[in-house]
């Protein structure tokens, strides 16, 4: 693919990403199912994509350094700004007079002269002039906020919740790639074989200190491998690995998933039960279930039985205190996520945050009757949030004594894991920066028997 065709490829999936609020994994995903693009070429593509999602408010502040305020610009105009800039300022790979020749490129194929013009014009100011300091700016969260290109509601939001320290470490580590992690299938393989052959494949792996079944990779894309293809691993990021971990199902019990799509969760939880017992698994949307099933039939597990149904009507279908364990892992402002899904930060509201913990508090009331007494229940979410994390665990013992916090949860943690900051009275919130995972929160519940 000829370089501007390349940069045209990337700049419509930015808009793609902008206007339709799509997400970046998925765009990406696609554009590799497509084989257009050679695996240099797509390398270059991902870097590009997330890099400009994950700088956007940045690049806008050293945009508007160079443009009138009073300019209106075109929205393909402004992103075609963005990704050349961050090629400019960020990457080494391509040096500043062909990002800039090919923009304008670019800026003809899509406008008219005035407008290639003008790209031109602001591209060749940031070589000449560089691009302006941050450090201008007084206001201390406002800073942070540019410089890390997160909202300047969440910046504060996130400093009231945890600590400016804390803030500026999670956001920072929001930029940082993130690391793929991999768990094995335990009943068709073992941790070792699997590192051994990676490792023969030319990977760089380390074994994974939060699970004993996962594996991060720091070299190496495991979508190519056979390993992969016939189900003897599964991607999961390590902080989800914990739950499967946490939960201590056993063989033969019977387990409820309740917000179980795409089954990453369940199909480790089934692993754990040695694919024995029952593992009945739930989610919103039908679509999602097929997902469910998908995951379950690569990795040769036969305990799910994946259906479509709301958490919050699972009463009407199973009897009350028929199951040994419950996972809600509840739907939620994805937070903790924002290194894999940069556009998260610009689309989320705050007023998603209040909306959705009631969703998760309500899905919690619901499931409660149907675990056993002396069961165990986990609830976990991909944010970092404590309305969305700590204040529903608070809420949902207020109203429910026939639970309590299950004291053994901190001792039997990861050793790694347990110095961690987010260990607090009413769960575990793994930050980004402690252990290049995503954030993550879990809180597991007994109750009394
Ligand atoms: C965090 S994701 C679950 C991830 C999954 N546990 C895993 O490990 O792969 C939350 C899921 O809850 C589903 N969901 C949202 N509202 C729900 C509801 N009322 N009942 C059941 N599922 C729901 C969403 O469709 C989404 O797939």
């Amino acid at each position: 693919m000829k370089p501007n065709q390349l940069r045209n490829t990337i700049l419509d999936i930015l808009i793609r990403i902008e206007k339709d609020q799509g997400f970046s994994h998925l765009l990406i995903d696609n554009e590799i199912k497509s084989n257009r693009i050679s695996a240099k070429d797509i390398n270059l593509l991902t870097e590009i994509v997330y890099g400009t999602m994950q700088r956007k408010m940045t690049l806008d502040f050293y945009i508007e350094a160079f443009v009138s305020t009073k300019k209106k610009m075109d929205a393909w105009v402004k992103m075609l700004l963005r990704m050349s800039i961050y090629q400019m300022v960020y990457l080494d790979k391509v040096p500043d007079h062909a990002v800039i020749h090919e923009s304008v490129e670019i800026a003809k194929l899509r406008g008219h002269k005035g407008i290639s013009g003008f790209v031109n014009g602001i591209l060749r100011s940031v070589q000449r002039d560089g691009v302006p300091d941050t450090g201008i700016i007084k206001d201390q969260a406002k800073r942070l906020s540019i410089e890390t290109s997160h909202p300047e509601w969440l910046v504060k939001r996130w400093i009231n919740e945890y600590g400016f320290e804390k803030t500026k470490a999670m956001c920072n580590a929001n930029l940082v790639k993130k690391q793929q992690s991999i768990r094995i299938q335990p009943l068709k393989t073992t941790r070792e074989e699997v590192m051994i052959k990676l490792k023969s494949l030319g990977f760089e792996v380390k074994p994974s200190y939060l699970s004993p079944q996962g594996i991060i990779i720091e070299k190496g894309n495991i979508l190519t491998t056979d390993l992969f293809r016939d189900g003897y691993v599964t991607i999961q990021d390590q902080s989800s690995m914990l739950v499967g971990e946490m939960l201590h199902a056993e063989p033969n019990m019977r387990v409820l998933d309740a917000c179980s799509a795409p089954g990453g969760k369940a199909t480790h939880i089934a692993e754990k039960m040695e694919d024995k017992g029952k593992l009945y698994a739930y989610d919103l949307h039908q679509k999602k279930v097929n997902l469910i099933k998908k995951k379950a039939s690569d990795l040769d597990l036969t305990i799910i039985d994946a259906n479509q149904g709301d958490a919050r009507n699972l009463s009407e279908l199973h009897d009350i205190e028929s199951f040994d364990r419950i996972l809600v892992d509840a739907p939620c402002s994805g937070l903790g996520v924002i290194r894999g899904k940069p556009e998260i930060k610009y689309h989320k509201k705050e007023a998603d945050i209040q909306r959705l913990s009631e969703i998760q508090l309500e899905i919690l009331h619901s499931v409660s009757p149907l675990l056993k007494k002396g069961g165990l229940l986990i609830y976990s979410t991909c944010t970092v949030d404590i309305a969305e994390n700590e204040k529903v665990v608070q809420e949902f013992l207020k109203d429910h004594p026939d639970y309590q916090l299950d004291e053994k949860f901190f001792e039997q943690l990861p050793d790694e894991a347990k110095s961690a900051s987010g260990i607090t009275t009413y769960g575990f919130q793994l930050f980004p920066q402690d252990f290049g995972t995503d954030g993550f929160f879990l809180a597991r519940f007994e109750k009394n028997g």
